[in-house]
């Protein structure tokens, strides 16, 4: 038997170690990978696409490789424990404190696979929405020599998403946890209100901040906040 890195015991993540995570989830070929690296440069974000480090893996020519091509080839989704693993050695790898996990989780067992290995809750989870048809012209448009870009494959991992992702989404949902952006725009439309949703929690990660650390600016803050209030009721 070939020996295979990724079965080899890897974590946990050192519990002192504050790490923000963001899940970006959405229909194949909606914009996901676009819209990370936009993040990315903006925002500092680490992007780990679930689909870019299986591919990855298929190259490796281990036993774990041509099992995860079957499944990719066909559309259908690998085994969770593996696909959490490999995020989970790319997060300890990275010298970084925030990641936009991309394509994942892609159904109930993904989830709950993450919640028990790497157990971060996310701070938020992006659904880039995007019709079918829209989807489906990008993907056969995209050009990338994608073994799974291929009607019958395409077909398969639509109905993938409305069977597995749907339910996902719909817990991010319950959970208050889900922030959905019309994906159908031009890539720089669509930025700009993922934009505004980063920005959102950056400014209340700071006013956490400072009101733990600063009781004075604590107090300055809410001071200028009453008088914003103010001057929002008068306009
Ligand atoms: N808003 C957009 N408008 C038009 N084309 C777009 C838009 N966003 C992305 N694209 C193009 O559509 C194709 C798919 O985009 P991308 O790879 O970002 O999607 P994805 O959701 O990551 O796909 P997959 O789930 O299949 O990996 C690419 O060729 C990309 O350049
Ligand atoms: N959580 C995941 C994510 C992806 N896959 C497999 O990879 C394929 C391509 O994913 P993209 O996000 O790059 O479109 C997908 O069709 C699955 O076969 C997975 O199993 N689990």
């Amino acid at each position: 038997m070939m020996a295979d890195a990724n079965k080899a015991y890897v974590g946990p993540i050192p519990s002192g170690k504050k790490i923000k995570i963001v899940f970006v989830i959405g229909g194949p070929g909606s914009g996901k990978g676009t819209q990370c690296s936009k993040i990315v440069n903006q925002f500092g974000y680490t992007h780990l696409s679930a689909g870019d480090l299986l591919r990855e893996e298929v190259k490796s020519n281990t036993e774990q490789g041509t099992m995860i091509q079957n499944f990719m080839h066909e559309g259908k989704l690998v085994p969770s424990d593996v696909s959490v693993r490999l995020l989970l050695k790319a997060i300890l790898a990275s010298g970084n404190d925030k990641f936009l996990i991309d394509g994942f989780p892609r159904n109930e067992e993904n989830r709950e696979a993450y919640e028990k290995i790497i157990n971060i809750d996310p701070e938020f989870v992006l659904l880039i929405d995007c019709s079918r048809e829209e989807m489906e012209r990008r993907i056969l448009h995209r050009n990338q020599g994608r073994d799974d870009d291929n009607m019958d494959t395409i077909r398969r991992r639509f109905q993938v998403f409305q069977e597995s992702t749907l339910p996902v989404i719909q817990h991010y949902e319950k959970m208050g946890k889900l922030r959905r952006v019309d994906g159908t725009r031009n890539p720089d439309m669509v930025f700009e209100d993922v934009k505004a949703i980063f920005e959102q929690l950056n400014t209340q990660a700071n006013q956490v901040s400072i009101a733990q650390t600063n009781p004075f600016k604590r107090w300055f803050l809410h001071l200028c906040c009453g008088c914003f209030d103010m001057q929002d009721r008068r306009d």
